[in-house]
């Protein structure tokens, strides 16, 4: 069996050994067969019979500690890569990090921020509020008397996230060469992802610049607030922001208790996210409950008088670390997507799936149009107020992982933060509805897509195209002319997705022959003339126009 090479992995050797160590223990290593033994003793698995490989999989990463976590609760999100039993497990991970000492958090932000603590601070609670896998938060007020949390990174964390990602990524490599089961999670697709992700949540700079960005987008609405951040106080490692004061969306009780009106916060929660996606094409990509607070002060309604309706509440949020971007065309097919789960167009889910998918080349499209089209009957008797987003989504995805089709982490994102935000709305409100919520997006949406700028840019992309195609023309049809009388042009077609883009090539090719063809007859003034203008020129011209138009239309469509 070929051996796997490991020289990179010496720095790393003695935790490299010790996840392999945790992994044989829970009976997770059989892949790793062609792995040299850098470590004397053969290890054996005795793992617990009683337990599920998935929950084995779960106890392995808390053992593993803070990157596997991570790694852990990502793919909990990923059903459409991990399905929905592993999925399900990893979502109860929990980092259980021990906060550090304060001397410890203290030497570390006056070496951040290179000033004694006293001088940062007018004062610092030592001990923390609160302390999540990365960093830790304490309460403090700046000199200006503002009151201010600190979010402070463990000491050495971001070493540690290093090494455990080269650990993963070669550990990736070697399940893609030696495990064919492995081979259907993507292994070091997935693990590139992560890292390039979890590397942007370790530099709390972005985060800062995420907050303003945020408080930009919704700086006009009074009951949203983000907390405002303090740059001076903050660094790479080291992040001071305004404190929210309020309560927190996963403590229901006391909200309820405070008087707060939960409907209220679900809808007005749930809007603040879809624009963020749908107006803004930003958005916070984490909406549990604990990243929502309904902030301890209210928006004054605009009738002053007793019998005005009552004050709005105000929504706060954090945690702005993960965040995700959307542009035009992946609003459009979203747009275009949910739209068609909720009429029940089956034809056009299949069609974005696989056109912003990775699809296998023995992909059966028929097949797939099918079983999302019986997937979607069982939904076709729920009124729209009713109607599951979430588990129509999770049905989807479903449906387009057994087909192995592998969506692009964007779109893996974007359908996650959708499910988290129709669930986290249903704990506030278990009527709430988000395809209610959704409908008039679907109505601005088309109203876009038929909008002055929009068709101006999806023409000037046309243009574009031709211009390009028409620049390239002449040499490819030179080639291809060549080849034929050589007697060795052949067309191999190896995926059937290409069969249609080939026919409109051919469409294309035809439409610009005539177009040329006939703009020399109509210039040379070939007869018969209708008023000085060749007719067969000008038939021919206009013939090639509607052609032109009907393919810009049918690719329009593809795209
Ligand atoms: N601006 C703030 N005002 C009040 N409390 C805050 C603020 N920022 C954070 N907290 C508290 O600290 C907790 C942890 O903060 P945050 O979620 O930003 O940390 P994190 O390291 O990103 O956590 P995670 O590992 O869950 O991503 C929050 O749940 C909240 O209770």
């Amino acid at each position: 069996m070929e051996l796997i090479e490991v020289p990179q992995l010496i720095r790393n050797a003695e935790r490299f050994r010790e996840v392999v160590t945790i992994l044989t223990r829970h009976g997770l290593a059989d892949w790793m067969s062609g792995v040299p033994s850098i470590w004397p003793e053969r290890l054996r698995g005795s793992a617990d019979e009683s337990m599920t490989t998935a929950a084995r999989i779960r106890v392995a990463f808390e053992e593993l500690g803070t990157t596997f976590i991570k790694l852990g609760q990502v793919l909990s999100t990923r059903e459409d890569l991990v399905g929905r039993e592993l999925a399900c497990e990893l979502a109860q991970l929990r980092a259980n990090t021990p906060s550090d000492p304060a001397d410890v958090v203290i030497a570390m932000i006056e070496s951040e921020l290179g000033a004694g603590i006293d001088e940062l601070f007018l004062k610092f609670d030592s001990t923390a509020m609160a302390s999540a896998s990365i960093g830790q938060v304490h309460r403090a007020t700046t000199h200006e008397g503002h009151d201010v949390v600190v979010k402070v990174q463990h000491p050495g964390i971001e070493q540690r996230i290093v090494n455990d990602l080269e650990i993963m990524q070669k550990l990736a490599e070697i399940a893609e060469q030696q495990s064919e089961r492995l081979t259907q999670y993507r292994p070091v697709d997935t693990i590139r992802e992560f890292q390039r992700s979890l590397m942007r949540e370790l530099d709390f700079q972005r985060e800062l610049k995420n907050m303003n960005r945020f408080r930009t987008n919704f700086q006009d609405e009074p009951d949203v607030h983000f907390a405002k951040p303090y740059p001076k106080l903050s660094s790479r490692r080291v992040l001071t922001m305004q404190r929210l004061d309020g309560i927190s969306v996963s403590n229901k009780a006391e909200l309820k208790t405070s008087g707060a009106d939960l409907n209220e916060v679900a809808h007005r929660g749930a809007v603040v996210f879809l624009d963020m996606i749908f107006r803004d094409g930003f958005y916070h990509a984490d909406p549990h409950p604990g990243n929502l607070m309904v902030l301890n002060r209210h928006v004054p309604s605009q009738d002053p008088s007793n019998d005005g309706p009552p004050a709005k509440q105000v929504i706060g949020l954090l945690d702005c670390g993960m965040v995700g971007r959307i542009d035009d065309a992946l609003k459009d097919d979203l747009e275009v997507a949910l739209i068609a789960a909720v009429t029940g167009d089956a034809e056009s889910i299949a069609e974005i799936a696989v056109r912003l998918g990775d699809v296998p080349c023995d992909f059966d499209e028929p097949s797939l149009v099918s079983e999302i089209r019986d997937m979607l009957d069982d939904y076709a008797d729920q009124k729209l107020r009713e109607f599951d987003v979430s588990a129509c989504l999770r049905d989807v995805t479903g449906i387009i992982r057994e087909h192995r089709i592998y969506l692009p982490a964007k779109v893996a994102m974007l359908l996650k933060v959708l499910a988290m935000l129709e669930g986290t709305a249903h704990q506030l409100n278990p009527n709430f509805s988000l395809a209610e919520l959704l409908e008039p997006y679907g109505q601005q949406a088309m109203r876009r897509r038929l909008s002055p700028r929009r068709v101006y840019e999806r023409i000037k992309n046309r243009v574009d195209d031709w211009d390009h195609l028409l620049s390239i023309l002449p040499k490819d049809l030179g080639d291809v002319l060549h080849s034929l009388k050589q007697g060795n042009f052949d067309i191999h077609l190896q995926h059937r997705r290409l069969e249609p883009i080939v026919n409109r090539l051919v469409m294309g090719i035809l439409t610009a022959a005539l177009f040329v063809g006939s703009a020399s007859l109509w210039s040379s003034g070939v007869p018969p003339l209708l008023f000085g203008v060749s007719v067969p020129g000008m038939l021919g011209c206009s013939l090639a126009m509607v052609m032109g138009v009907r393919l810009s239309w049918q690719i329009s469509r593809v795209r």
